[in-house]
């Protein structure tokens, strides 16, 4: 079982390429030099055409994906199918998901493959022939939940999340047995009266019950601390009228024991959030130096547009610097820890409409960054987007309805403004090493980086690209035929590395601009590509 859970080359068996989620390889066969000679090696067809956004695993040469529709078992070296087990889920819960009808991944561990369901499910299929050995209902669909994350193992224990914080559902993380499926423990993520943290909740009001926090990304593990790294989703409504407080543990990061489901430190990004600035983004672990010694760290770059260094043992906040474009605070006071405010959400809160940056789409959404122990580096692709808010009527909530209460739209862009950039920070400074603008889309893609000093990422137009970790500069590109918005993954077979990723427009933001909807045509396929054999 311990070999199922520490990094190698030849296996992926959990989210973000280990439990520290750097999406680095140590793998270096492919590099600046070879990566023009980098061809597909074949393509798979997901049979879907709701998006692709799931990050494979691969176990014992087997690549192991989901979408919404499937969980299928593929041959590395050749393509061919091995197993494909369908999700028989009633399509009216596609009504609850806010952002595109997906999934992001599973977990592999014990012979056992583990994924959630749009239905608010939990199940686990067999590695040998995706058999569904156990399913769990986790929630009610018809109430707001769904499950797209993928499940983590952490000290034996199966964790998974749920989102639905647009629709105000009371975010939660559950324990499993990865065995037998028995439910072990539940965490809220908003605290209920009496309970540590209830105190930044309106007294003598059930707000916390649709006040949202819901983990829809999953968490890092530091099995020296044995503590997982949860980030929570915004707060509900987004309109805030009826939560005043900072409203503990929305847009948090939590550090959570596997064996409990016990907290034992938390970090708000933003306190009160009324912004859709869900916290659910990747929180990497590293070892890094600050101030000249070497300190546990969990890096997180926040949809608030700020890049986030905190001591992991203790949740110490030791940077916060801005890496995207954004209005709603001057800064982040290291003493305190909070945010030093604008007047922008008082201006809000007094009915005007405002401008906002970076946007509920975040400074950087869920799609996740790499990060290159040996350089130090982060690589990303961050937002340039703002958005007009204004607050209007909230409306009495109805489970299971959408609980936003804001008027929203997008101004127009300003064609000499970039939608975005790809650059690599100093995680302490957010200085950028480059920085290169996207005129034409903002990215939806992931990072991962290699030691060959390669990062690949892929396009929204459909290019899976190679660039030179080192500047930025393009290498190699290859068309994969629809929108790319999901982390790709390299790994090594039979002495061959593999570099493999999926396509197929989906998702929160690629399905606007409508433009995006008329240029890239729906597809959902899988591709992997090596270094043609000598
Ligand atoms: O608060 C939530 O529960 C929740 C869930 C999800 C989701 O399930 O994908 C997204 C969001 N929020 C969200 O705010 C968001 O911007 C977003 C983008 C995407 C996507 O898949 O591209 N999902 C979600
Ligand atoms: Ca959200």
């Amino acid at each position: 079982k311990e070999e199922l859970l520490s990094p190698k080359k030849n296996q992926v068996t959990t989210y973000g390429m280990g439990y520290s989620q750097q999406r680095y390889s140590d793998l270096k066969q492919i590099d600046r030099k070879n990566i023009k000679n980098l061809s597909p090696t074949w393509a798979y067809s997901m049979e879907n055409l709701s998006g692709e956004q799931s990050q494979p695993l691969v176990y014992d040469g087997v690549l192991y994906v989901t979408n919404a529709k499937w969980t299928m078992a593929v041959d590395v070296e050749t393509g061919r199918q091995l197993w494909r087990t369908q999700e028989d889920f009633d399509p009216a819960a596609l009504r609850v998901v806010c952002c595109g009808v997906s999934n992001k991944g599973a977990a592999i561990y014990d012979g056992k493959v583990f994924r959630m369901t749009i239905d608010a499910h939990i199940k686990a299929l067999d590695l040998k022939t995706g058999k569904v050995l156990w399913k769990k209902k986790f929630a009610e669909w018809q109430d707001g939940f769904s499950g797209i994350a993928a499940p983590l193992i952490a000290n034996g224990v199966l964790i998974s999340g749920t989102s639905g914080a647009e629709f105000g559902v009371r975010g939660f993380l559950d324990g499993w047995d990865p065995q037998t499926g028995q439910h072990l423990w539940r965490k809220y993520t908003t605290p209920a009266p009496g309970e540590a943290g209830s105190e930044t909740w309106p007294q003598g009001s059930d707000a916390y019950k649709r006040g949202g926090a819901t983990p829809w990304i999953t968490g890092s593990y530091d099995p020296e601390t044995d503590l997982t790294y949860w980030g929570t989703g915004n707060g509900g409504a987004w309109n805030p009228i009826d939560r005043p407080g900072d409203n503990l543990y929305i847009a948090s990061v939590i550090a959570v024991r596997p064996k409990t489901g016990e907290i034992a430190w938390h970090y708000q990004f933003t306190p009160g959030d009324p912004f859709d600035f869900d916290a659910v983004n990747e929180n990497i672990l590293a070892d890094i130096k600050v101030n000249g010694k070497l300190r546990k760290v969990l890096i997180h770059a926040d949809k608030n547009a700020f890049l986030y260094v905190l001591d992991r043992v203790t949740g110490e906040l030791l940077a916060a610097n801005e890496f995207a474009k954004q209005n709603w605070a001057k800064g982040i006071d290291l003493k305190t820890g909070r945010p030093v405010p604008t007047d922008l959400l008082d201006r809000i809160k007094a009915g005007e409409e405002v401008e906002f940056w970076p946007g509920p789409r975040g400074g950087k959404n869920w799609v996740p960054m790499a990060f290159n122990p040996k350089t130090g580096l982060v690589y990303l692709n961050a937002a340039n987007q703002p958005r007009i808010f204004k607050f209007s009527k909230l409306d009495e909530y109805k489970v299971g309805q959408r609980y936003q209460g804001v008027q929203t739209s997008v101004p127009p862009q300003n064609p000499n403004e970039p939608n975005g950039f790809y650059m690599a920070l100093d995680p302490l400074t957010a200085k950028p090493k480059w920085k290169i603008p996207l005129m034409d889309y903002m990215q939806w893609g992931g990072m991962l980086v290699t030691d060959g000093g390669i990062l690949f990422s892929g396009k929204q137009t459909g290019e899976f690209v190679a660039f030179d970790a080192e500047n930025g500069k393009k290498l190699w590109e290859f068309q994969t035929g629809s929108g790319i918005n999901a982390p790709a993954i390299t790994y090594e077979h039979k002495g061959r590395q593999y570099v493999t990723v999926l396509s197929g427009r989906g998702g929160g933001a690629p399905n606007t601009p409508t433009e995006l909807r008329e240029k890239i045509p729906l597809s959902g396929m899988m591709w992997t590509f090596s270094l043609p054999k000598k």
